[in-house]
């Protein structure tokens, strides 16, 4: 019975803390999906930078990840229907309450439980484990 996991996220520019995440969510079973976020979803922080496409193919270029997809547009609980895998793993520090996705799965039926990540720290002090940060030293160094 192959144990089926789905993570998610924007991964705009991808990192090690992505890579961390990823691989850890991949160990929590036998098949790993990647729900990538639709640019409509991110309304808890800026806008991605690159398209919905090109964060898909990254994501799904890496060895930890079976297949990465683009998001629903409306519904995010739809390829959870469609996947219906055995754990949903949270990120370490994403927004969503665990307990509430507990509950929409319950009241749809769906039999997944729900895991957090953890948090991958840099190396050293150069290294950048958020695209936000990534970002920012652009503006600094090329802005
Ligand atoms: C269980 C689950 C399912 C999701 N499904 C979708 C989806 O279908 N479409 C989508 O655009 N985003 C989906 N998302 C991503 C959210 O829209 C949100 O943008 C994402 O968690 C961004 O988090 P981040 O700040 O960690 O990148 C899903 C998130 C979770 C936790
Ligand atoms: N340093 C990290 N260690 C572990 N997981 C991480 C790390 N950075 C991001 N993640 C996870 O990767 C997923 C996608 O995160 P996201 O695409 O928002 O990247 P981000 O670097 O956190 O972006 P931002 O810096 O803009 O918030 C989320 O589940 C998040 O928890």
């Amino acid at each position: 019975m192959t144990r089926t996991v789905i993570a998610q996220g924007t991964f705009d520019i991808l990192h090690p803390g992505h890579v961390h995440y990823l691989e850890e969510a991949a160990a929590m079973g036998d098949e790993l999906y990647v729900i990538v976020a639709r640019k409509s979803n991110v309304d808890h922080k800026k806008a991605p930078i690159c398209p919905g496409t090109q964060r898909r193919d990254v994501v799904g270029a890496l060895a930890a990840v079976d297949e990465a997809i683009l998001g629903h547009e409306d519904d995010i609980f739809v390829p959870i229907e469609e996947i219906d895998p055995d754990v949903i793993a949270l990120g370490h520090d994403q927004h969503h309450d665990d307990d509430a996705i507990a509950a929409e799965l319950a009241s749809r039926g769906i039999d997944c439980e729900v895991r957090r990540a953890s948090g991958r720290e840099p190396a050293d002090d150069d290294q950048l484990l958020s695209t936000r940060l990534i970002i920012d030293r652009i503006l600094e160094r090329r802005g």
